[in-house]
């Protein structure tokens, strides 16, 4: 890791965000970080808002509650969250982002994403999963998935369902645009996720591009009630730690219902799959799985259940993020759709990629990357003891003025193809970074250039009617008109 934080850095000279954080005075106190009035017991004078109006619109805006803090105090702000918990400091500088990531170690601390999740899945007896595990424990199962997930040729293994996936997904479309004259994305690009989860995970597909569309549509309503629930109960007062609230009622039995169904399909797929002797590197992942020496049955469910779970919410929202971009910016479908025709069976497709990328940034889909300090750290000239949450804010960071000067909220690809042009290698961390990178990586971004590719070369793509823009859902998640039209070519 330390060597790719020095390729990354080669660039950091150019950054004039970089070079003013640089100090060689001592650092100053944790108590003098800048950040809203502390009320006792409360906390934040901020979190007020949350606490006395756990409404839908003040939860769905806590991404603009980031950015006001940043516009308000600057590149570093502590916030007391009250009520028995502790401080979070939001990071908006790269190069803070980079002390952070520069610190993690070998087992990176988290702040679960989820913690409503994680309290359920302990009550249950269950394991909290990767995205919720900190130490040894996140260490051996992380271990026993990273040369199966992280590596590009591993990955590959999986191009010819990503391919099927993406020609279920063509057909599924033209579908639906003849019986509904458009097509509804949000139910789309759902159930699409689903199948690709089906075939990467569980082997097999869920027709939920076919005759089983209405139970994936059941199923991805589920997982996001869950997500909306579970950002309310995030942010407001944390009574659910101590009584069974009716919120937390509620939340055990979307989760009970959501398991109930998750489990059948990794009990499914595990029964049918034998161990083989046969060569791992040509193993799908379950199978690849059960065939780990190390792994028994409910480690192998563990890692496929954070995997579903982490990957249903997030690669559909990034595929219609990237329609959108792409549906508005008919240039850029002309020049991807051009991209292809020149050569229809490359992968490289640049600025198809370019495009990806852009839009990665412009829509990230969470908040933050959290980290627990493992040691005391100076960040923006603040003493931040061990042990201390900070959220690296990419959300804000992808989208600033000074690191993307010319054009913070334009789509612009040629950005990334322009090679005198330097961005902060900190600034775009759509992944996070680190041993604690997304595991999924590989997959959404194999899956998201297969499918948008099929989808250019096979249609026109227009949208209409209210812009797609970004509410707090837990993630990021589309609000906006989401019906695209695909007129065949
Ligand atoms: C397009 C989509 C996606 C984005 C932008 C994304 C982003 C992220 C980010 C920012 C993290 C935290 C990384 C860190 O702390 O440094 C993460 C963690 C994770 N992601 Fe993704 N993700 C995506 C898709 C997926 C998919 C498709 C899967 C599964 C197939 C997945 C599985 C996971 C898991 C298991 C973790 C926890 C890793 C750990 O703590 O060891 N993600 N993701």
């Amino acid at each position: 890791m330390r060597r790719s934080i020095k390729i990354l850095a080669e660039n950091l000279e150019k950054c004039p965000y970089t070079s003013a954080t640089t100090t060689t005075a001592p650092p100053r106190r944790f108590s003098e970080i800048p950040g809203p009035r502390e009320i006792p017991v409360i906390g934040n004078s901020g979190n007020l808002k949350y606490v006395i109006g756990t409404d839908a619109e003040t939860i769905e805006n806590y991404n603009k509650h980031l950015e006001e803090m940043y516009n308000k105090y600057g590149k570093i702000v502590k916030e007391h969250l009250g009520f028995g918990r502790k401080y979070v400091v939001h990071v908006f500088d790269p190069a803070d982002a980079q002390t952070v990531f520069a610190a993690d170690g070998k087992t990176p601390f988290i702040v679960p994403l989820q913690e409503t999740t994680q309290k359920y899945r302990e009550m249950k007896g269950m394991n909290p999963g990767l995205g919720n595990l900190n130490g040894p424990e996140w260490y051996r199962l992380r271990s026993s998935i990273q040369h199966a997930m992280m590596r590009p040729q591993s990955v590959q293994t999986y191009l010819p369902f990503s391919q099927k996936v993406s020609e279920d997904l063509v057909k599924h479309v033209a579908e639906e645009q003849i019986r509904f004259g458009n097509v509804n994305m949000q139910k789309v690009a759902g159930r699409w996720s689903l199948e690709s989860a089906g075939q990467i995970l569980f082997e097999k597909s869920l027709e939920s591009l076919g005759n089983r569309s209405e139970w994936a549509d059941g199923l991805i309503e589920l997982n996001k009630k869950i997500f909306q629930l579970s950002a309310q109960m995030r942010l407001g007062l944390p009574i659910f730690r101590l009584f069974s609230t009716p919120s937390w009622r509620k939340m055990v039995k979307l989760e009970d219902e959501f398991y109930a169904e998750v489990d059948r399909l990794m009990d499914d797929a595990l029964d049918n799959l034998k161990s083989s002797e046969s060569d791992s590197q040509n193993m799908r992942f379950a199978s690849y799985l059960i065939n780990r020496k190390e792994l028994n049955r409910r480690d192998v469910k563990v890692i496929l259940l954070s995997m579903f779970s982490d990957g249903l919410s997030t690669t559909a929202p990034m595929l219609i993020y990237n329609l959108y971009n792409i549906a508005t910016h008919p240039e850029a479908l002309r020049k991807i759709q051009e991209e292809i025709k020149e050569d229809p069976t490359s992968s490289k497709l640049p600025y198809l990629r370019a495009c990806i990328k852009e839009t990665f940034r412009m829509f990230p889909i969470g908040t933050e990357v959290s980290r627990i300090t493992q040691k005391d750290l100076t960040l923006s000239g603040y003493l931040i003891p061990a042990g201390t949450a900070v959220d690296i804010n990419t959300n804000i960071l992808m989208r600033n003025m000074i690191l993307f000067s010319d054009s913070p909220h334009e789509f612009k690809p040629e950005r990334w193809l322009e090679k005198s042009k330097s961005v902060h290698p900190f600034a775009f961390l759509p992944f996070g970074f680190g041993p604690r990178m997304c595991a999924g990586r590989r997959f959404a971004e194999q899956d998201l250039l297969t499918s948008l590719a099929k989808l250019c070369a096979n249609f026109d793509i227009r949208h209409r009617g209210e812009p797609i823009t970004q509410i707090y859902e837990t993630l990021l998640l589309p609000r906006g008109n989401c019906e695209f039209e695909f007129k065949k070519l």
